[in-house]
């Protein structure tokens, strides 16, 4: 089945889009990627996503707007993707999250993906599938991250355990046992870990006064020198602390976060590419503290994948936290496009929605079942 998998993350860049043929079985799935692009969306739609993603009051009217501009470029992608080739009989749209609430003991959690599927599949005349995590947190999930299912289809190892980490805006881990160890599927754990490049890419608009809007492969903030007082100080966050299930975003890891962190640094009198090495350190010690504090076992191998794989002054600092033992790859060197992972598996999470297939694991979201993900548009 040929199937498009569209997402646009919380870096809010651009909408990923991956042209998959999927065949075997829904249980034993095997996937092939046809052709992956990254349309960006034009500057003024980034800014009017990021200032809804900050907090800024839109009236119903123009919601609905920016709700069908844009299904209208989600839409677009899809059909960009396949004018080389053959039509596609799917469509798995993950949307553009502007809002995510995790659950809270005495209410469900709450999250909002723009780009209505019922547009998409009316522009492209392809079935299409979105709003993949409501169903999850009606369960009492976080709804987030999904991915992990994925993860253990496509890249679980026999003999070794693995995890896969997703440097994004936020970040995200799977850990995956040994597929030799017993009951290894009900022992795959996931979550966010906080921060993926936000807050490296607020700091570096904020330095460069907007000209730049992320440190290319980490070198300024390889310059610098973190403060390891600061960066230990900062892991204090209670987020680092709380016990998975859990899932975050730009709510929390904001522009006014950013500024609580420069207020902080001033005291230490840090040069811009030190404070941006201090920013970049804490992304990495998030991380590696939420392995060595959550997992049953440190993994024999972590696949990088996202945007992040490509900062080496995160990767070197990640390696340094991790400890030696741990081998730092990417998803691409085991066979798994590291860009276009997360728009895959949203091909993917609909191809399963399509043959009635769950798509969520319950011990990482922390719903109540496993249940089928996506709202069907013909
Ligand atoms: N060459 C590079 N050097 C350093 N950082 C890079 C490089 N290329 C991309 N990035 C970072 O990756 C980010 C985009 O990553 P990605 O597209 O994986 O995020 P996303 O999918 O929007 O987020 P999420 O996974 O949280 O939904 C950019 O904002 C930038 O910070
Ligand atoms: C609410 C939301 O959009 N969450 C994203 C975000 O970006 C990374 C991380 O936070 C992850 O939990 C999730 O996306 C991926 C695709 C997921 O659900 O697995």
């Amino acid at each position: 089945m040929l199937v498009i998998g569209l997402i646009s993350g919380t870096s809010v860049d651009g909408i990923d889009t991956a042209l998959v043929e999927i065949s075997g079985t829904v249980e034993s799935p095997q996937v092939q990627l046809l052709a992956g692009e990254t349309y960006p969306y034009s500057p003024r739609l980034r800014e009017t996503i990021l200032q809804v993603c900050g907090g800024e009051k839109l009236d119903l009217e123009a919601l609905a707007s920016l709700d069908d501009n844009i299904a209208a470029e989600f839409a677009q992608a899809a059909l960009n993707i396949q004018k080389e080739a053959p039509k596609a009989q799917l469509i798995g749209s993950h949307g553009q999250t502007v809002f995510h609430r995790p659950p809270a003991n005495d209410r469900l959690g709450y999250t909002v993906q723009l780009g209505r599927g019922a547009a998409i599949a009316k522009i492209t005349r392809i079935p299409t599938i979105s709003n993949f995590r409501a169903a999850d947190i009606a369960q009492a999930g976080h709804g987030a991250p999904l991915v992990p299912k994925i993860d253990a289809y496509l890249l679980s190892h026999p003999t070794k355990a693995r995890c896969v980490q997703n440097i994004g805006g936020i970040g995200n881990l799977t850990y995956l046992p040994p597929r030799q160890r017993e009951n290894w599927q009900q022992k795959i754990f996931g979550w966010d870990t906080g921060p993926g490049n936000v807050l490296i890419d607020l700091a570096v608009q904020f330095l460069s006064q907007g000209q730049q809007t992320y440190d290319h492969n980490g070198q300024w903030s390889a310059q610098g020198q973190p403060c390891s007082e600061l960066v230990h100080k900062w892991l204090q966050e209670p987020y680092f602390q709380q016990y998975p299930p859990k899932s975050t975003g730009r709510e929390l890891f904001s522009p006014a976060y950013l500024a609580q962190l420069r207020e902080d640094a001033q005291a230490y009198c840090l040069s811009d590419a030190d404070w941006l090495a201090s920013l970049t350190d804490l992304t990495a010690i998030s991380i590696a503290h939420s392995y060595q504090t959550f997992l049953p076992e440190m993994p024999a191998e972590v696949l990088l994948c996202g945007g992040g794989a490509r900062n080496a002054y995160l990767r070197q600092r990640l390696l340094a936290h991790l400890g030696s033992n741990v081998k730092l790859l990417t998803t691409d060197e085991v066979g798994l496009n590291s860009d276009f992972k997360e728009a895959i598996a949203f091909a993917l999470l609909a191809y399963w929605r399509w043959h009635n297939f769950p798509g969520n694991l319950p011990q990482v979201t922390g719903a109540k079942a496993a249940v089928l993900l996506g709202e069907i548009y013909l």
